[in-house]
């Protein structure tokens, strides 16, 4: 069977009979009860589930590149890491590649925000068996597909600055106290971004492909995961008190309205300057000069209707 002929193309569409759970088991928030009752519901809606735990970093790359065309979608246990994971591996299935549902654990969920999915894995079951999907717009650094975000500057550095170890032990206030640390520290470094042949030299730059950042906060209105197109968003100075500012702007979604944001359409970028810190959908990522452009083919996703 190939899956392009029942590939959903509308929400409430899709035909899915068969459902491949991967979970992380170290991501954080993790729970075999609630891997135990998605799968069970799933069950008692008919539908085929079969449920595997990751082993180390990379295995989900490896398990979505091999599939074979015998499931309809491939539901991720875990967080943005672990999806960033499995998409690298999708994407390489092309037409083929099954519906992506995220079962969300995981510290910051960022997809699962913009997606409005419900964290109860009964409701997520309902919600992947109800066939309610949408497209997902990749962006991609340096060839490589990522699904929110990459950024460079006092982002970057927090996300160095936390360990697995201590992301597990302290979730979302691991983050937090990083913050805090280095935003009094001030040991902040320019980032120079060239974006669409314009030089912009700033604090804090992150090309964004979706509205949600760091877990519920709006770093956009300007864009939608399930939108084409990305977003620079840059913060021009980092001294503390613009830092406290940007936070509360960003939890109540007007970013956009701060002194020294800037917030643009943009189609190829990529981000210099000495010794910067980049990360990729929350994880480390070593620092990369190639250039960040839009994925110009979707992956599709189970969501809920948003807007
Ligand atoms: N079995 C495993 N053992 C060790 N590491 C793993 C294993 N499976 C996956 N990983 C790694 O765990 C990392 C973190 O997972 P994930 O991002 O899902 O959780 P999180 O960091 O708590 O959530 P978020 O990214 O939403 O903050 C992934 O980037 C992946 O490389």
């Amino acid at each position: 069977m190939t899956l392009t002929a029942t590939r959903p193309i509308h929400p409430g569409d899709a035909a899915v009979r068969s459902v491949l759970v991967v979970a992380n088991p170290v991501a954080g928030g993790f729970r075999y009860r609630a891997l135990e009752r998605f799968a069970g519901r799933l069950d008692d809606l008919g539908i085929r589930c079969e449920v595997v735990l990751t082993r180390y970093a990379g295995h989900l790359t490896e398990i979505a590149r091999g599939l074979d065309g015998r499931h309809d979608a491939l539901v991720v246990g875990g967080g943005d890491g672990s999806i960033n994971e499995a998409v690298q591996g999708l994407v390489t299935l092309g037409a083929a590649a099954p519906t992506l549902g995220v079962l969300p654990f995981g510290t910051a969920n960022v997809l699962a925000h913009e997606l409005a999915l419900p964290f109860s894995p009964v409701a997520m079951a309902d919600l992947v068996s109800d066939g309610a999907t949408g497209p997902l717009h990749l962006g991609r650094v340096g060839g490589r597909p990522f699904v929110l975000m990459v950024s460079a500057g006092f982002d970057g550095d927090v996300v160095h600055a936390v360990d697995a170890a201590t992301k597990r032990r302290w979730g979302k206030l691991a983050y937090a106290g990083a913050a805090l640390r280095l935003a009094l520290a001030r040991r902040g470094r320019d980032v120079v971004v060239e974006a669409d042949g314009r030089r912009i030299t700033c604090r804090l730059a992150v090309v964004t492909t979706a509205r949600f950042y760091g877990g519920p906060l709006t770093i956009t209105r300007a864009t939608h995961a399930t939108r084409p197109g990305l977003r620079l968003v840059t913060l021009a100075d980092d001294a503390p008190g613009t830092l406290a500012k940007a936070a509360v702007a960003l939890g109540l979604g007007r970013l956009d309205r701060l002194a020294g944001v800037s917030d643009v359409p943009v189609e190829k970028v990529r981000f210099l300057g000495e010794g910067i810190r980049m990360q990729v959908d929350g994880d480390r990522m070593d620092t990369d000069h190639g250039l960040v452009e839009a994925d110009p083919v979707p992956l599709r996703v189970f969501r809920r209707e948003v807007d």
